[in-house]
């Protein structure tokens, strides 16, 4: 969009029938959608307003997709829309370079058509990377772009990784009723938030019935007609109806005739680029997932309009902010902005701690989402504001209030911000209100 409205003429190319890509397909969109659903399931089922004891509402898998596919296509239709409005052609094909000018479509049926440009962008997104020994053909083993075509609704799911994707579906699937085990590779969930909002996850999950398993790593994967049977190298085993892996992702590089322009993937299929996303070729550049961290919707919008002012210019002088915010919908959800307790004490940072308690909130009290707080991490000199981590409903919203203060410069970012301010009352925001003076309190005077 950007390029299209600085009249350069640009070209999309995209190997599925429709646009939106792994985002809007198979990756946020419809996994945020299935949460909703699960959510207001949740809330609906909880609210003795609602729930008269016999007439629980349930809900199946195949139910709340078919929610999620609606939203797919708006989104799609309102992508499609833009390339239109910015005449924009889509060409539909696989594609891969022939030289660092030329890329070759080819359509399934193996024809192909050539088609040249001064400038290249890679933006080809990742898939879920898929361990040598699971037969991934199996009807009982998915992944998370599989996972959206299960036609049943799970008893019992076990859900192989438990990073941000894992620990998503494991809240979807357990606000079904299914039972969940979620397996972990590592010794605590999340292990990159701020370890107390990792804990209250792992309270929250372990509370709704969640059996998480740490430490574990997969031996091999058992299939019968009527289960799959798990064994770890740890001599555990566990069964279930079926699984959901969800252990890491592989850059989608591997088709593009790499070598053709002499430029070569990492292990992970991941693309090194410099500050303006261009890659060693100087015509070519890549954004997105294809570049690895931070694998996040959120950035590669971002990066892919600093790379078309790069492009345009030469270099951008925009540099996507360094504290990008995460936001975790696992039910509760997570959000954090900055710095966590755990890496400002290994810097030695001097800091202070504001807590707000949702259930201390009038809003929350109100809304039935008492379950959270919001924590507020601010330098005990300066009185400037290091990290923001809220756990609890919305927090993906919530985060941002406090984002846009930190994110002020020339004494701008200052806590004392939430307190000579006023919020409207009942509002979520109070949090960020309560959690100032509770931290300023908290200072020795
Ligand atoms: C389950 C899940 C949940 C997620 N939730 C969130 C979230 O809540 N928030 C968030 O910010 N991020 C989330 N993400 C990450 C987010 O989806 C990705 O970061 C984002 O989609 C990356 O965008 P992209 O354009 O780089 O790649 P993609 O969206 O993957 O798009 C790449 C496109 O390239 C096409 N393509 C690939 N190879 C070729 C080829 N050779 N020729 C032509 N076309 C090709 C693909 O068909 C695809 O359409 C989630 C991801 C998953 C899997
Ligand atoms: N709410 C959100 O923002 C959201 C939600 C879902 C997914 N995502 C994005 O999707 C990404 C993937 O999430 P995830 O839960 O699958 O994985 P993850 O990034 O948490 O990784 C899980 C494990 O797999 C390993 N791994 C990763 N790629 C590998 C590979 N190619 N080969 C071998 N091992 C590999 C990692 O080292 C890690 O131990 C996240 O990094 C995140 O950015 C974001």
């Amino acid at each position: 969009m950007n390029l299209a409205k600085s009249k350069k003429r640009v070209a999309v190319i995209e190997k599925q029938p429709s646009v939106g890509g792994g985002c809007a397909h198979w990756g946020t969109i419809p996994s945020k959608a299935l949460r909703h659903s699960v959510s207001r399931l949740i809330e609906y089922n909880s609210n003795p307003l609602f729930n008269l004891k016999e007439q629980r509402s349930k809900l199946t898998f195949p139910d709340i997709l078919n929610h999620a596919g609606n939203v797919i296509s708006k989104q799609v239709n309102l992508r499609t829309s833009f390339y239109d409005r910015n005449r924009i052609d889509i060409f539909h094909g696989e594609a891969s370079f022939v030289d660092n000018h030329t890329i070759k479509i080819t359509q399934p049926d193996g024809t192909f058509e050539h088609m040249t440009a001064q400038t290249i962008v890679i933006a080809t997104g990742s898939r879920p990377y898929h361990p040598p020994k699971v037969d991934f053909n199996n009807d009982r083993i998915y992944d998370s772009d599989t996972i959206l075509k299960l036609t049943h609704d799970p008893r019992h799911i076990i859900i192989y990784g438990a990073g941000v994707i894992g620990c998503e579906y494991a809240s979807i699937f357990r606000g079904l009723g299914a039972k969940v085990d979620l397996v972990n590779t590592r010794d605590r969930l999340l292990a990159f938030t701020d370890a107390e909002v990792s804990d209250a996850l792992s309270y929250h999950f372990w509370n709704s019935g969640i059996v998480i398993r740490h430490n574990e790593e997969l031996a091999k994967v058992e299939t019968r007609s009527d289960c799959v049977i798990f064994h770890m190298e740890s001599g555990k085993k566990m069964q279930a109806d079926c699984v959901l892996f969800a252990n890491g992702r592989t850059g989608n590089t591997d088709k593009l005739n790499l070598a053709a322009i002499g430029l070569e993937a990492d292990g992970r299929g991941l693309l090194k680029v410099d500050d303006n996303y261009r890659t060693q070729i100087t015509n070519i550049y890549a954004v997105g997932d294809v570049i690895g961290y931070p694998s996040l919707a959120s950035a590669a919008f971002d990066q892919g309009r600093i790379a078309a002012t790069a492009i345009l210019h030469g270099h951008c002088p925009e540099r996507i902010i360094s504290d990008i915010p995460v936001g975790i919908y696992t039910i509760p959800e997570i959000s954090s902005v900055g710095k966590n307790e755990q890496e400002l004490t290994a810097a030695k940072i001097p800091y202070e701690v504001g807590r707000a308690q949702f259930k201390h909130l009038a809003r929350a009290q109100i809304a039935g989402t008492e379950v959270g707080s919001l924590k507020i991490l601010f330098h005990i000199e300066t009185k400037e504001i290091l990290g923001i981590h809220c756990f609890g409903e919305r927090a993906s919203e919530i985060i941002h209030i406090g984002q846009a203060i930190m994110e002020q410069r020339n004494g701008g970012n200052n806590i004392e911000y939430f307190i000579n301010t006023t919020f409207n009352y009942p509002t979520m925001a109070e949090a960020y209100r309560v959690a100032a003076l509770n931290g300023l309190n908290r200072l020795i005077k």
